[in-house]
């Protein structure tokens, strides 16, 4: 047996909330995968299993709140979490359930209400618990645009919905796919710091179906640099960049027949095909 001469260094300790993808593209495939491609321990509390492929959401299965708040303790009093994420949390005791213990902390939250097929993953009430419990008590919220809007119950443009949110407490990043830009050139998120200004960054919109899991990517990615010390700017900068070359890793695979999974890891095995 080969023995380590050094005690390794212990990665940092994300935590996941959120729902199940059984396609493995979004929720906490997306998330534990993202923690592990950016060299950090994921934990995981699962809040709902969906029955979900590329092309949408056939079932969903809350988990009850007991069992939510066991799992939490679980990690909570056993691993030294650096920060942490929600997506779907389904119901609002969930989401009062989290504002209670993870409030204050480094949070993220993705307030996941409909996913990208379509489906409602959380109702009025979801979107009501968000805005009176947790996001006064998150560092940073990730909603896209349609979200943001119904957090808030009006329309508005993305810059004036990143102010308006972020009001509520929290800094507020509303991410914007390629559909922003009549050109589809380039993606636009708003950065809205409470009482400050709100910044538009860009980056170059990449041409792809497979983009099932951005979002809970993205905010995986942001919160393990919150987590490594970044400054929110910083933070969203590099969560940006990963999820671009995810998405560029993706750009050209046949995954199911509908909106294809990000690429979460790294290059895929390429097989030769040479003896088969
Ligand atoms: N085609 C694309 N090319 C480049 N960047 C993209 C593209 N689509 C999304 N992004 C970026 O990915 C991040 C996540 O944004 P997105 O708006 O997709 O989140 P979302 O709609 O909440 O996703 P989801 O519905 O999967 O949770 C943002 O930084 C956004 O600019
Ligand atoms: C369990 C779960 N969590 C989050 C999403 C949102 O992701 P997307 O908008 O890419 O469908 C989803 N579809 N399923």
């Amino acid at each position: 047996m080969i023995r380590a001469q050094r005690r390794p260094v212990d990665p940092p300790v994300l935590l996941s909330v959120a729902g199940t993808d059984s396609g493995g593209a979004a929720g906490t495939a997306a998330d534990l995968t993202t923690f592990a491609a950016l060299g950090a321990h994921g934990a995981c509390v699962v809040t709902a299993v969906t029955a979900q492929d590329t092309t949408g959401v056939r079932d969903v299965h809350p988990v009850p709140r007991r069992s939510v708040e066991a799992q939490l303790d679980a990690v909570l009093e056993d691993l030294p979490v650096a920060a942490s994420k929600t997506g779907m949390l389904g119901h609002p005791g969930v989401v009062e359930l989290v504002a209670a213990r993870l409030g204050g902390t480094r949070l993220v939250v993705d307030p996941v209400l409909v996913a990208t097929s379509g489906a409602v993953l959380g109702d009025a009430s979801v979107a009501r618990a968000y805005v009176e419990h947790l996001l006064p008590v998150a560092a940073v919220c990730t909603p896209n645009a349609d979200e943001a809007a119904v957090l808030l119950g009006r329309e508005g443009t993305p810059r004036d919905l990143a102010a308006a949110l972020s009001d509520l407490g929290c800094a507020v990043v509303v991410t914007g796919g390629p559909g922003t830009d009549p050109a589809g050139a380039s993606c636009t998120d708003w950065l809205a710091h409470p009482g400050g200004p709100v910044r538009a960054l860009a980056h170059p919109a990449v041409d792809t179906g497979n983009d099932h899991g951005t979002g809970c990517t993205f905010s995986a990615a942001l919160a393990v640099a919150l987590g490594h010390g970044d400054d929110l700017e910083t933070a969203v900068a590099r969560a940006a960049a990963h999820t671009v070359a995810a998405l560029h890793r993706s750009s050209g695979w046949r995954l199911g027949r509908g909106r294809g999974p990000i690429a979460h890891t790294h290059d895929p095995i390429r097989t030769t095909g040479g003896d088969r």
